[in-house]
């Protein structure tokens, strides 16, 4: 059983602004969640495209999405190939060689069966070996970054992408115990990090293990990279009035959403309300909330999970003066 509870799925599907015959993409299939929402709302000319780069989201959803047939295209890839994925299918509409879609959504990160199921190694929890892969064809696994990566390069991983404030002390008993033997396990890492940690410390702020292993599995994937780049292509690949919905669930995430939003709006001095860009600049984006909007209490106590998510929506703008103008 795929058992994830979809976040903010009201609010994510409703900032799409969804028209029942669009062209629509979900960059992070997952449990199918909001993509069964879109889909809900599509028509017979409507479209869903749903990215995922796990095999076991798409094996649920094969299932599940069954019912709307030839609505929805199954896409295997890492979303940071949404151009090229995008371009190759007939059904898209293209503009000066961008596909033309009309809405765009990701919800980042792990769903809750990668985290839960002990045998994929992201959870601190089970003991299992090191991998934290999703996509489970790629090279890179957690086994090679604890056992190959220099010592420093840990320790930069853990506190960049952790937060980890004892950083250099876990990457250095990692370091002297992997001249012993290799590490294999979840459990074993769970150990190191726990002994790289001073006693008082690790009896407060959750799991002691809890932010090395976000950040192993922010290396492993490359998440930060593969969100940057499939974001910058869903600019491109929006269709004038589609929109970007955007779920993050920690601040290096949410800093990347914001700050590449906001390198498309900040040239076009038009007025927030505007339907068109007329300035001249060259604006791309306009912001649909400044703030980035949390889930409420009543989800927070069904879907603790859901804690640390920030939705933000952007919507591209008409084409400015000199495309409208036939150029
Ligand atoms: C939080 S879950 C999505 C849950 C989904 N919205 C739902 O409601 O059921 C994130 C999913 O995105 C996938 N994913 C994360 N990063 C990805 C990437 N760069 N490319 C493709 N899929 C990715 C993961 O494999 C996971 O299945």
């Amino acid at each position: 059983m795929f058992h994830h509870i979809t976040v903010l799925k009201a609010e994510a599907t409703e900032g799409l602004s969804i028209k029942p015959g669009g062209i629509y993409v979900d960059c992070t299939l997952g449990g199918g969640g909001h993509s069964s929402v879109i889909l809900s709302k599509l028509n017979a000319e409507g479209r869903l495209i749903a990215f995922d780069q796990d095999d076991w989201a798409h094996e649920n959803a094969k299932e599940m999405l069954a019912p709307y047939g030839d609505r929805l295209t199954l896409v295997r890839s890492n979303f940071r190939h949404l151009q090229e994925k995008l371009l190759e299918l007939d059904f898209v509409p293209k503009y000066e060689g961008l596909p033309q879609v009309d809405g765009i959504l990701f919800d980042l990160g792990v769903s809750s069966p990668q985290f839960d199921e002990g045998e994929r190694g992201f959870s601190y929890n089970a003991d299992a070996p090191l991998d934290m892969r999703m996509d489970q064809s790629a090279e890179l696994t957690a086994r090679h970054i604890v056992n190959e990566w220099p010592e420093r390069e840990i320790a930069r991983i853990l506190f960049q992408y952790g937060e980890e404030k004892f950083s250099r002390r876990i990457a250095k008993v990692i370091a002297d115990q992997r001249q012993l033997a290799p590490i294999e396990t979840t459990g074993e890492l769970v150990e190191l990090i726990k002994a790289g940690i001073p006693a008082a410390a690790r009896r407060t702020g959750g799991h002691p293990a809890k932010r090395s292993f976000q950040a192993l599995r922010i290396a492993v994937n490359d998440e930060l990279g593969a969100f940057e780049e499939g974001l910058h292509a869903a600019v491109r690949c929006l269709a004038p009035g589609g929109r970007a919905s955007v779920i993050t669930f920690h601040s290096l995430e949410d800093r990347i959403c914001k700050q590449i939003f906001a390198s498309y709006v900040e040239k076009c001095t038009c007025p927030p309300d505007f339907p068109m860009c007329v300035c001249g600049g060259k604006g791309q984006l306009k912001l649909i909330n400044r703030k980035p909007i949390i889930p409420s209490e009543e989800e927070l106590e069904f879907n603790p999970r859901a804690r640390s998510a920030k939705l933000r929506v952007a919507e591209k703008l008409q084409y400015n003066v000199e495309t409208a103008e036939g150029k």
